[in-house]
């Protein structure tokens, strides 16, 4: 990752309008009528039922998605108190952070006042705006009694994000930290250099986890809180330790732990050699940890090392947290955040860390694998699966343990929603997987010895979307599975020149015989065939030992599609097949066809695509709304060429299928547009609707479009859905994404749930 440089840094928060956040309207006020509501007279109406009753505040108002981030810049970063106006591009970067993680919307507010008690009262006096306070950069002691009032105090939730938010964090990280070496933590001798708001809070949750507090020594500015300190507040008072010490460079000799909480490079290589073996450092100071990367891991190479920077592995920074736990606190509308939703955040981040980690978040730090190792001890900030097993942990815990005002009880539906607030996968895309995994099907893939089909393989395996069977060299895949620390269990692999019995390999090649006698192919042609992966992987569809086949990835899509339409042919009531392409865009899906298969469709070849389509599209339950396009509108165009083929296409389909929403020529804006299309041309069947439904004249224009609109990343591409198959088998793009290999398994899932069993 590059490095920032001031002048970047300088520029980024400059450039275009200063800061780094706008308030956005989130209903309609382009007419007088829409601010006659907005404002006054409709506004007086929310106002007379928030009176009546003031819980209607969280029904008509945004407070139940607001949370306050408030400061008085006395600890920003490890920059210390350096004021509330310098403090504020940190706690506009919160409010980002919360927005882009969690969807939580941020006021950021800067108080002037350094004294407590007053602290106290303008945070209570403006409390009735939010769902939620995120006290943050505040120095110790202050911050503790701050906090503690406002929770005695108020009825939402109160969180020292610098507190707990790093305990949380941190505490995750220990935990994998100490199972990848195989301390215990009871016995872990534990460094913590700073005794602010952080460390304090960070501690006390380490010893409540099991460290043994005899085993802590801290330290601040003046050195280790010892027997000796006299000056000690109340907090730091509970740490002194017993032990004769009285420097940081003493202290840190044969530790295991170091925890640093303080100022940037107060640690030398030389005290990092003076650790025990395997020792964890995590450097948590900001911009500049006690010891950088680099020297750390200089000094040692056997330590596992954090900071609390994006450029270095292992980011243990409470970003992981604050956006996801007050997601959760704000869905059940807790009325705070308790002790049991801390924990529960911490051990669901320690177990993510653990899971299989998906190719977005590879790709996003440029990797080609992420896995659960030294390196990787805490999830990744980016990683899209944080705010569903975060948040939903704190949800449950804040239930559990009774504080949650608005309980939920679809878990399912919560999670769904969870993943709809980041437009992480659609809505499509999870119910897919979801009724994929309501009944597994066997998937062969023809290119098992390929890195990214074992990725979506090892994916589709533990979501329980499939039961993967793999065609490869078994020796290969093994080798691949073990140098990308992969876990596949006990995965079927078919190497089709070793392991298939004769008897198989006979009965394989009389199927194919049987189909194709009558078309010159002879048994000894028949038996060379099933030596071909595509050929295999489609008889054991056809004959029963799978139940949709997966391929072309790695091969030109004629050559794969070819073996498929010999083994299982097309369906009866379809005269061709066709391919479809589901296109996630932020307006909903729009489906595209034919993107793959046929060069230069007849009238008729339009009319079976799309009828085909029509079926495809409402088995998403989704009513289609049809438009055959070209570059002309409704007869516009008089010539030949393919607005008559369109024009002509339409024509039958109206006749002979008035039930279906279906209309053209027309033009893609047009098409897309139903009140333009509406206004001049009001006679169409799609009347003033969106098509959602997109058929293409020719080839060239169906596959250029889906491929258009993938590559400028304004969708994310579903297919190509072969259409017309008797049974499911799909043949992947090359160079498909593992994401798109699993969406395309779920799909052939899904596909092979309604194939009739024979
Ligand atoms: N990675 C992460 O997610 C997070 C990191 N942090 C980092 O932790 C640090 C502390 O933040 P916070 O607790 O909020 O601030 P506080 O102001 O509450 O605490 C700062 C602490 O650092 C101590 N300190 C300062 N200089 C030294 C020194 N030379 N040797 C030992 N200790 C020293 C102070 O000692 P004294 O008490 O004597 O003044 C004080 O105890 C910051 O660098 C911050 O960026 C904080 C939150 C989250
Ligand atoms: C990350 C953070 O909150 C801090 O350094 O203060
Ligand atoms: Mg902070």
């Amino acid at each position: 990752m590059p490095r920032i440089s001031r002048l970047d840094a300088l520029k980024y928060h400059e450039k275009n309008r200063p800061g780094k956040i706008e308030v956005v309207p989130t209903k309609p006020h382009n007419t007088q009528y829409d601010l006659s509501l907005a404002y006054t007279p409709g506004v007086a109406q929310p106002c007379i039922e928030i009176e009546k009753e003031p819980d209607n505040v969280y029904k008509y108002t945004a407070k139940g998605n607001l949370v306050a981030v408030i400061s008085n810049g006395t600890a920003v970063l490890g920059l210390g108190d350096i004021g509330p106006e310098a403090g504020k591009p940190v706690m506009e970067g919160k409010g980002l952070l919360f927005k882009i993680f969690a969807d939580v919307d941020v006021f950021d507010i800067e108080v002037n006042e350094k004294k407590p008690q007053k602290f106290i009262e303008v945070v209570k006096a403006i409390s009735p705006t939010f769902g939620g306070i995120n006290l943050e950069d505040i120095k110790a002691p202050e911050c503790f009694e701050i906090e503690a009032a406002l929770k005695k105090e108020l009825k939402i939730p109160v969180f020292h994000d610098d507190q707990h938010g790093t305990a949380i964090i941190s505490a995750a990280g220990l935990l994998n930290a100490l199972e990848l070496n195989g301390k215990s933590i009871e016995d872990i001798k534990v460094v913590i250099c700073g005794a602010g708001a952080a460390a304090i809070s960070c501690t006390r949750l380490y010893v409540s986890l099991g460290v043994n507090s005899e085993n802590v020594v801290m330290c601040d500015s003046k050195g280790v809180l010892n027997e000796g300190r006299t000056d000690l507040n109340p907090y730091k008072q509970e740490f002194v330790t017993k032990r004769k010490v009285n420097t940081l460079e003493e202290a840190m000799k044969g530790a295991d732990v170091f925890l640093g909480l303080s100022v940037g490079g107060l640690v030398s290589k030389k005290m990092i050699k003076s650790m025990a073996k395997d020792p964890i450092v995590f450097a948590m100071a900001n911009p500049n940890p006690e010891i950088s990367f680099e020297n750390a891991t200089a000094a040692r190479s056997d330590v596992i090392m954090a900071t609390g920077r994006s450029d270095y592995p292992n980011q243990i920074n409470n970003v992981l947290g604050f956006p996801f736990i007050f997601r959760g606190a704000l869905d059940v509308r807790a009325t705070q955040i308790n002790e049991e939703m801390k924990i529960a955040a911490a051990k669901a981040l320690a177990g993510l860390a653990k899971e299989y980690v998906p190719e977005i978040v590879a790709r996003a730090y440029n990797k080609q694998n992420i896995v659960f190792g030294r390196d990787y001890i805490i999830p990744k900030p980016l990683d899209p699966r944080l705010i569903i097993t975060v948040s939903t942990a704190v949800a449950k815990a804040a239930m559990d343990t009774g504080v949650a005002q608005n309980p939920i009880k679809n878990w399912t539906a919560y999670k769904q929603e969870l993943s709809n607030r980041m437009g992480i996968s659609g809505k499509q895309v999870m119910s897919i997987r979801n009724k994929a995994r309501q009944n597994p099907k066997r998937v062969v893939f023809a290119e098992g010895n390929d890195f990214k089909i074992l990725k979506a393989v090892q994916y589709v395996t533990r979501e329980k979307i499939a039961h993967p069977i793999l065609l490869g060299n078994e020796e290969k895949i093994r080798m691949l599975i073990k140098e990308n620390q992969l876990e596949l269990g006990n995965v079927e692999i078919i190497d089709i020149f070793r392991t298939v019995t004769e008897d198989k390999r006979h009965k394989l090649a009389k199927t194919l015989y049987e189909k194709r006698k009558r078309k010159g192919m002879t048994y000894d042609e028949a038996l060379e065939n099933t030596y071909n992966r595509d050929y295999f992987g489609a008889l054991m569809v056809e004959t029963g030992e799978a139940d949709a086949f997966i391929s072309g990835f790695s091969r030109k899509y004629a050559d794969t599609i070819r073996p498929a339409l010999q083994v299982i042919g097309v369906k009866e009531d379809c005269n061709h097949i066709a391919g479809m392409y589901m296109m996630i865009t932020k307006q909903g899906p729009i489906f595209l066809a034919d993107t793959t298969v046929n060069m230069n469709p007849s009238s008729q070849t339009l009319v079976d695509t799309t009828l085909l389509t029509a079926r495809e599209v409402k088995r998403f339950n989704i009513e289609p709304k049809i438009a055959l396009l070209s570059y002309s509108n409704f007869g516009a165009f008089k010539g030949l060429g393919s607005p008559v083929r369109v024009k002509e296409a339409v024509q039958i389909l109206h006749e002979k299928h008035p039930d279906l929403m279906v209309d053209g020529e027309m033009q893609a804006n047009y098409a897309l547009n139903g009140k333009l299309r509406y206004k001049r041309y009001p006679f169409n069947k799609l009347g003033d609707h969106d098509a959602n439904t997109l058929i293409f004249p020719n080839l060239s224009s169906g596959n250029i479009t889906y491929k258009v609109l993938q590559s400028i990343g304004t969708a994310e591409a579903i297919g190509p859905i072969l259409m017309g198959m008797k049974k499911p088998i799909h043949i992947l793009q090359r160079d498909s994404s593992v994401r798109e290999i699993i969406n395309m398994v779920a799909i052939a899932v899904v596909d092979a749930q309604s194939v009739p069993e024979e």
